[in-house]
């Protein structure tokens, strides 16, 4: 389990509005009413062509300890409407002091790539529970997600060169530091800087110093050669306090004094100027006095792009630490995910409510399905009990279908039969897929009646698990630039579902 930051209940941590419709479902005494939400978000962030799920261990820690406690209930209490009185009754707080999580949950393993619109949790139990999860469950994957996409298309312009998190000090508070350096292991940086992140979340720290050493002391040399005394075994040297190829040649200088002693100059690091001039003219330095494995480390406003550029112009850089612009997302600051109502259960025995014939579905299942209509296609939602069906052949990933996995018909059908893709952006363009074809359901079950059935894999495994799954996906879907669109569509049923309820929906608003 992965270890608590906060101790006390994050129960409040939503926003008023959940509270509030919450206890219109208590009043209404619809709160048990089952019903089914997905979390998608609609759009790569970066300009990208792929996202990497995260935050998944930290919503599960977020449930486990879901409970209202007496100060959040005395909070509440003390909560009034315009009128000066109190915006909740009393037994409203009663239930929710006795309230446990019954939802079943199922999510996208943490690590696997996923892309717009394809669920990535969904919680299914009675619509109060499923609705005070919306705010947490967001803002707990959004910015994980975002955070390790961003990290790992660091990772795919660092090849194999050491990636170091370096960003805590200019990270969106203490949470954002904390989750990012988590997320930015994840997503495939190799250490972080971030200590309490290493003791909480084990990832691997590692460290350099900074230029208030070096002008601490009277001189340079005598900064170097201090700081390497103190500590031999772990000595990478900030070379850009006053100049940079003169503090190249001082820090050969304790590198000799070190070798003598039986250790290594591990690296050198600079943090301004032209990383690419300095960085080549720094390693002429390094090997014609023999330090052909002292590494070169930079920093200094680095990403992924500035890295690429780097390289493309031949720098001699090992190791990249990268703060700012990884921990804060600096392009895009959020990752836009959304949580949709996509079905209620349909309390009436037996025959087809009048919903179902509205709809015109010709399923007479246990769902009434929902969704969201919006003038702008994107934001129109998908109904349905969804999973996503990743189709793969031996050369990687081939394609993610979404369907529902309550209609018997479909899963008949997908089991014994051809399944048919549909493309969301052309009706007309469709991919049929033999049952024989190779495929992993990427939901798997977390909760079930609000118990974890989930075996959470090691922070090790999930960062593992990122780059086999980048290595299944397809190089132009991965390029920065106008990254090919991985297909990713509805199983027919759904889409066929998803077609007649827009239409009875846009007939009712015109009517
Ligand atoms: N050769 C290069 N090609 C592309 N970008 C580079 C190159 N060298 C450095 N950069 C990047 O250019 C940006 C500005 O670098 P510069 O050294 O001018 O920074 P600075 O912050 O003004 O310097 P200082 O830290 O001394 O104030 C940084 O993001 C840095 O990573
Ligand atoms: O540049 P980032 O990607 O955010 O990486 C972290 C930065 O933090 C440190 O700088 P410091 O706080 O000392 O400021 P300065 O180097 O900009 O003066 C370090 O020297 C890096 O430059
Ligand atoms: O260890 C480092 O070099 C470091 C740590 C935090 C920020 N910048 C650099």
């Amino acid at each position: 389990m992965t270890n608590k930051l906060y101790d006390t209940s994050l129960s409040l941590l939503t926003d008023l509005y959940q509270i509030t419709m919450a206890y219109g479902y208590w009043k209404s005494k619809t709160a048990e009413k089952e019903a089914v939400f997905n979390l998608y978000f609609r759009k790569n962030p970066f300009n990208g062509g792929f996202t990497i799920a995260c935050g998944l261990a930290n919503v599960i820690g977020y449930i486990e300890n879901f409970g209202f406690s007496k100060k959040d209930l005395r909070y509440l209490r003390s909560m009034t409407g315009n009128d000066g009185k109190p915006l909740f009754e009393e037994g409203f707080l009663e239930y929710l002091a006795n309230l446990k999580l019954t939802c079943d949950i199922e999510a996208v393993p943490e690590g696997t790539v996923v892309f717009p619109n394809e669920p990535l949790v969904r919680v299914r139990g009675p619509i109060l529970q499923c609705q005070l999860l919306e705010t947490p469950l967001l803002n707990l994957i959004n910015f994980e997600s975002l955070i390790a996409t961003k990290a790992a298309r660091l990772r795919l312009v660092a090849d194999t060169d050491t990636l170091l998190e370096f960003g805590l000090r200019r990270a969106q508070g203490v949470d954002g530091g904390m989750t990012a350096s988590r997320a930015a292991y994840i997503g495939g940086c190799d250490a972080t800087s971030n200590v309490l992140a290493g003791k909480l979340y084990d990832v691997p720290v590692r460290g350099t110093h900074a230029h208030s050493w070096v002008m601490s002391f009277d001189d340079e040399q005598q900064a170097f050669d201090t700081y390497a005394s103190v500590l031999p075994n772990n000595v990478t040297l900030l070379v850009d306090t006053y100049d940079t190829l003169q503090g190249v040649r001082h820090a050969i200088e304790t590198g000799r004094m070190l070798e003598k002693r039986g250790y290594k100059l591990a690296g050198i690091r600079l943090d301004s100027g032209d990383l690419a001039y300095l960085s080549i003219e720094a390693r002429k330095l390094l090997d014609a006095a023999g330090f052909h494995e002292t590494a070169i480390v930079a920093s200094n406003d680095l990403d992924e792009t500035i890295i690429n550029s780097l390289k493309q112009q031949g720098a001699k850089i090992n190791i990249w630490g990268v703060g700012t612009k990884l921990v804060t997302a600096f392009d895009q600051p959020a990752l836009g995910g959304v949580y949709k109502l996509a079905a209620l259960r349909n309390e009436s025995s037996g025959a087809e409510t009048s919903d179902h014939r509205e709809t015109g579905h010709r399923v007479t299942d246990h769902w009434v399905y929902k969704m969201k209509l919006s003038e702008q296609a994107i934001k129109i939602s998908t109904p349905g009990i969804q999973q996503v069906r990743r189709y793969r052949d031996e050369r990687g990933f081939m394609a993610d279908m979404i369907f529902d996995s309550d209609m018997n018909e479909t899963d008949h059908h997908l089991t014994n039969k051809p399944a048919t893709m549909i493309d969301p952006l052309d009706f007309t363009k469709r991919r049929r897929f033999d049952p024989k074809q190779a495929y992993e359901d990427l939901l798997v079950p977390v909760f079930q009646n609000g118990t974890c059935v989930y075996a959470l894999p090691t922070v090790h495994e999930v960062r593992a698990r990122v780059q086999t799954q980048l290595a299944s996906l397809h190089s132009g879907v991965k390029r920065f630039v106008n990254p090919h669109t991985y297909p990713v569509g509805l199983e027919k049923n759904l889409h066929e579902l998803k077609t007649e309820l827009i239409m009875k929906l846009r007939e009712g608003v015109e009517q």
